[in-house]
């Protein structure tokens, strides 16, 4: 009954117009599947002992099971040894597995078709390997640092953007009867200090920006959150009462359970009274510190923890298990086991649509049978000692498919960029001069003379238990590794003809590589995983048109940002709401590259803006379900404006519906990201994009009400290409 829900769900989503129904049906249907599940966890936890309680909730300790997170099986309900494995882009450590695209570019896709079927791909190989609980997908940090080691691995900065495709994901992963983990809760936004710094943040900030997202992921029941390393205001986030208890089970209604991240718990009965429901691993690393299992028995003993707090925390975990119905017939665990199937055609797709042209001078682009071609660097190449030769990617040798750290997974292939270009130019006739080194010496005889001269830059990071070429976790500034300024400049003065090919993790500062009167293209290929070079060669060959749009705004200057990575012990957000775009809007600072941006190579025009609205002003006032009040999620207004494809070709845009708060609201960003849908069109073709906003869409976090609050007034609506370019707008009243 409750999967037939789900594949229901899953079928509905693809129609995005279609939003507030899917969130209505969603939510009282998830409401019934927790009572379900809750009705099953009550009734076998009838049946346990304090020890087989204790059990569920302690990890077995680092290295003591299959995989990344193990808790020992209770025989007596036939509840197995419960699997928790990364990651957000597949299985970690699998032994033939695919490597799907990190969270950043399947957001730079803006497509939730493919990034629901990402999700649901992930969850059929969690299942295949017997994994229970798939650590992802990533929400925090969010990416308010444009250097943050591990941003790459979530959806990038914008909450709307990220809420989406976290929803998006979960749905996925948990239609094929996977727990999915959002992760980490909370403000952890930088490697630097993560398991010191404190995040002091107002409560507007963490409202509308850092829980904003994880509401979506509770909408869509997510089974599992992993509270973070870092503290919250003081407060350990894994010991935080407030955030734990109040935030995230109280006001969102969250009716799974909160695991520690890796050893981010710090005492027993902190933890336990404080809302966390599961420690893992269960003890260091070196297998020591255990602060749960014995220790927690005796605190329940002695009353320090109620006994009733226990049961809660066992009946979460079993109610996760349940609502997934992985009580009957769940695969044992085989990290080994072969589950790729064809989601390599995922893979490429997300690669391909998630490419993002930023310059595109003369049309050099799309290639037309070259004679010849010049290709440079060394990020051309699949890393020379193999493409996993670096324990969990922790190196930027050869080509860049994803960041660092336990997000990855091994490469089961990897189609570098010079295979791919070599494949096509040899159906060409193509020749192909390579220079698989970063060095500038010797690189003008390869590129003169090419009809154009592609030249390979990176920008790499992760997780900060990894260092990399000096950098441990996030970026010290933003610019390509390996010389690569000089190294574009180099063949930039040899070749008049210059398509510079970017791989990162995140934004990098373009200005001295666009200073070069050579640099005719710029292709920003963000982090392709293993289809690298064959998205690319889709791209740059106009098998399709880029479509893919900026999910971070990329700056003139690193300054530009106005968030640096903390340095002390505690991080006080100063900038508040206004990061990425909101603080480029704010303090009237001209990006380099707008959020949203993205070049085709065909051309769209936008027309008849409609909007309807029944909203009203006032505080959210409905019951509480998974993922706030239940008003919050009822569709207010709806926007529709026309796109057509005047160009030759067929492309895809994305229509991007930004809101303005009316000036009743308290100081806000000038406006906000509330929709935006992804239209495939022929030439000539024309097709509606229709936006349904919710209540929350429309709402700013009162403080003092705490409480959400449409404003009275006039809201402005502007519907465009970009964040910066945009073609329609009007106002409704409220
Ligand atoms: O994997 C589960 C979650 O763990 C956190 O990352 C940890 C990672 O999984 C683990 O491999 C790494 O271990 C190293 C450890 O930190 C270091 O002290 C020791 O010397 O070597 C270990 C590696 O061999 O620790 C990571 C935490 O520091 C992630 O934050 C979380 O997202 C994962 O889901």
């Amino acid at each position: 009954m409750y999967l037939q829900t789900f594949a229901v769900l899953a079928a509905s989503s693809l129609a995005w117009a279609e939003t507030g129904e899917k969130q209505a049906r969603q939510a009282s249907s998830g409401s019934a599947a927790w009572d379900a599940a809750y009705s099953q966890a009550s009734s076998a936890l009838s049946k346990l002992s304090q020890q087989d309680k204790v059990n569920i909730v302690t990890g077995v300790g680092w290295n003591k099971g299959p995989c990344v997170g193990n808790t020992p099986a209770i025989r007596s309900i036939g509840y197995p040894q419960l699997c928790l494995q990364d990651g957000p882009l597949g299985i970690r450590f699998g032994g033939s597995v695919t490597a799907f695209t990190p969270g950043i570019q399947a957001a730079s896709t803006w497509d939730v078709e493919l990034i629901r079927q990402r999700g649901v791909y992930l969850g059929a190989e969690a299942k295949g390997v017997g994994v229970h609980v798939l650590l992802g997908p990533v929400a925090g940090a969010l990416g308010k640092i444009p250097n943050g080691g591990r941003n790459w691995e979530g959806f990038g900065p914008d909450p709307y953007l990220t809420g989406i495709a976290m929803s998006e994901t979960i749905e996925g992963i948990q239609s094929n009867g996977v727990q999915a983990c959002a992760k980490h809760f909370i403000l952890n936004e930088q490697e630097t200090n993560r398991e010191t710094i404190s995040s002091v943040v107002d409560d507007r900030t963490m409202h509308e920006l850092y829980l904003f997202p994880f509401a979506d992921a509770v909408h869509s029941n997510v089974a599992s959150v992993m509270c973070s390393y870092n503290k919250v205001n003081g407060t350990w986030a894994c010991e935080n009462d407030k955030i734990q208890n109040g935030l995230l089970k109280k006001e969102l209604g969250f009716k799974g359970y909160v695991m520690s991240d890796w050893n981010a718990q710090h005492t027993t009965n902190g933890a336990a009274n404080s809302g966390m429901d599961m420690t893992m691993p269960g003890s260091d690393y070196n297998g020591k510190t255990i602060l749960w299992g014995p220790q927690l028995n005796t605190a329940v003993n002695n009353g320090q923890v109620s006994k009733a707090r226990l049961d809660d925390m066992a009946k979460r975990i079993l109610a996760g298990w349940y609502l997934l119905k992985q009580n009957s017939g769940y695969p044992a665990t085989n990290l080994k086991a072969n589950v790729q199937g064809n989601h390599k055609e995922n893979v490429r797709a997300v690669a391909r649509d998630g490419i993002v042209l930023l310059k595109n001078d003369d049309s050099i682009l799309p290639l037309k049978k070259p004679s010849k071609l010049a290709v440079i660097g060394s990020s051309s190449v699949v890393n020379p000692a193999g493409r996993n030769a670096c324990t969990d990617r922790g190196c930027n040798t050869g080509a860049l498919g994803m960041g660092w750290g336990s997000g990855t997974t091994e490469y089961p292939y990897f189609v570098a960029p010079y295979d791919a270009l070599k494949a096509r130019a040899q159906s060409d006739g193509t020749i192909i001069n390579l220079s698989s080194s970063d060095s500038t010496s010797g690189v003008a005889a390869a590129a003169s003379g090419a009809d154009a001269a592609l030249v390979f830059i990176t920008a790499d990071s992760g997780e900060g238990y990894i260092t990399v070429e000096g950098v441990t976790g996030d970026r010290p500034n933003l610019d390509p590794w390996h010389n690569g300024n000089a190294l574009v400049q180099a063949v930039a003065q040899a070749n008049k003809n210059t398509i510079v090919v970017v791989h990162s993790t995140g934004p990098i500062i373009l200005e001295t590589i666009l200073a070069q009167p050579g640099v005719k293209a710029v292709v920003w290929a963000g982090l392709p995983s293993q289809e690298n070079g064959n998205a690319l060669v889709d791209v740059l060959y106009g098998l399709v048109s880029p479509s893919g749009k900026l999910p971070y705004t990329i700056a003139k200057s690193e300054s530009d940002y106005g968030a640096p990575v903390a340095r002390g012990g505690t991080d006080t957000f100063p900038e508040g709401l206004f990061i990425d775009y909101r603080h480029f809007d704010k303090q009237g600072i001209s990006p380099r590259y707008e959020f949203g941006f993205g070049l085709s190579y065909t051309n769209f025009t936008y027309s008849s803006l409609i909007i309807t609205s029944t909203a009203s002003p006032g505080p959210a006032k409905g019951e509480t379900i998974p993922g706030g009040r239940s008003d919050l999620w009822e569709t207010v207004a709806t926007i529709t404006a026309t796109i057509k494809n005047t160009g030759g070709v067929t492309g895809a845009e994305v229509p991007q519906l930004y809101i303005t708060l009316p000036s009743s609201a308290p100081s806000s960003p000038p406006k906000q990201l509330r929709g935006f849908t992804k239209l495939k069109l022929a030439p000539g073709e024309r097709k509606t994009a229709t936006f349904n906003l919710r209540k929350r869409d429309l709402s700013y976090w009162d403080t003092a009400k705490q409480n959400w609050v449409v404003p009275a007034g006039s809201f402005g609506v502007s519907v465009g290409a970009s964040s910066r370019d945009l073609r329609l707008s009007g106002k409704f009243d409220v």
